[in-house]
């Protein structure tokens, strides 16, 4: 098997609600196997909606969709089987218990792992008497997650997989989803966390009112967005006294009291030439604080930016509804 196998691929994706709201509106991406690929964005972004395409729930409106090299909806006896699913929201027979779920799901399940094998790997072992109704919320989460992975996938869908875990069972889940993709198993997650994705994702996309607004590695987007500088003036200095900022590759300041914040895409530039205007100028810079930009700046900068194009721009929901 070739390990550059394109294990998911989306060209062109659409999904279209109610005959004209289109919440999918041309989503391409791949997933390499082995690969664990995050799909973030805004409530409503479309990332559910687009997941359910891939995991052959739905007909796309428009577009294609390969998984494991076969439509997951017209060819679903193929790909069923060799895919594990945890939606947003599981659904069990709340009368049963844990135990009696996962042997249930298991009799569906080709090739399933034993009910205690898959459990322990969640961290419910110790509570597979227990009916289905008296679990917890993350204890259901990670019920789902046992259940995805009853068929020991090559392909695991994790729709937001961690929403209600504590701390200690997001971690707990980081790790296993980190052991599966050591394996082999290839990922596609969705999540509002983006210290989850910035922990696990090998590649993001960020989805943007149905449409890929950013994509990349986790530092490729970031690296997309300006670094930040900020220090407080020393005592008598004025903004007007700094090196000019634009030679520093500064491109841009705001000022908050005494604290001037600087933004650059040359974090080193900027800094060097900061610091050597400091020593020469034998002052301190109070507070100084530099910094790359995070995950979450990019992320809010991203649907921002993507928020004023849409408005701006002539393809606003109004028309697309109107098609
Ligand atoms: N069955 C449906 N009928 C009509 N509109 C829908 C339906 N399902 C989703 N939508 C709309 O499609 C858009 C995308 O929804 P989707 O659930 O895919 O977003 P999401 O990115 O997963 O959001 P969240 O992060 O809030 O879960 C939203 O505007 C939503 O209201």
């Amino acid at each position: 098997m070739e390990t550059n196998e394109r294990v998911i691929d989306v060209t062109d994706l659409r999904r279209v609600y109610g005959g004209s709201y289109e919440a999918v509106r041309g989503v391409t991406f791949s997933v390499a196997r082995g690969e664990l690929f995050a799909l973030l964005g805004t409530n409503g972004a479309g990332k559910t909606s687009t997941v359910e395409l891939l995991e052959g729930l739905a007909v796309p409106a428009g577009g294609r969709v390969r998984v494991l090299g076969h439509d997951p909806y017209t060819e679903r006896d193929l790909v069923r089987p060799r895919v594990g699913v945890m939606l947003q929201e599981g659904g069990f027979p709340s009368e049963l218990t844990v135990a009696e779920a996962v042997r249930m799901w298991g009799g569906c399940t080709s090739g399933a792992r034993p009910a205690g094998e898959a459990l322990e790997l969640v961290g419910l072992d110790r509570r597979s008497r227990v009916r289905v109704k008296q679990l917890s919320g993350g204890e259901k989460r990670r019920l789902d997650l046992a259940l995805a992975l009853l068929g020991r996938p090559e392909v695991l869908f994790l729709d937001e997989p961690t929403t209600g875990l504590d701390a200690e069972g997001r971690r707990a889940t980081w790790n296993l989803v980190r052991e599966l993709r050591a394996e082999g198993t290839t990922v596609l997650l969705t999540t509002h966390y983006l210290e989850e994705a910035e922990e696990l994702a090998d590649r993001l996309a960020i989805l943007h009112e149905g449409r890929i607004a950013a994509e990349g590695r986790v530092d490729e987007v970031v690296a997309a967005q300006p670094s930040h500088i900020s220090f407080e003036l020393p005592d008598g200095y004025f903004p007007g006294d700094l090196p000019p900022l634009a030679e520093l590759g500064v491109s841009g300041h705001e000022t908050d009291g005494r604290t001037i914040r600087l933004r650059t895409d040359e974090l080193q530039r900027a800094a060097t030439g900061l610091l050597l205007w400091a020593r020469d100028a034998r002052v301190e810079l109070r507070g100084l604080d530099v910094r790359s930009a995070s995950l979450e700046e990019a992320f809010l900068r991203i649907a921002q930016d993507a928020r004023t194009e849409t408005m701006a721009g002539p393809e606003n929901r109004d028309e697309v509804a109107a098609r």
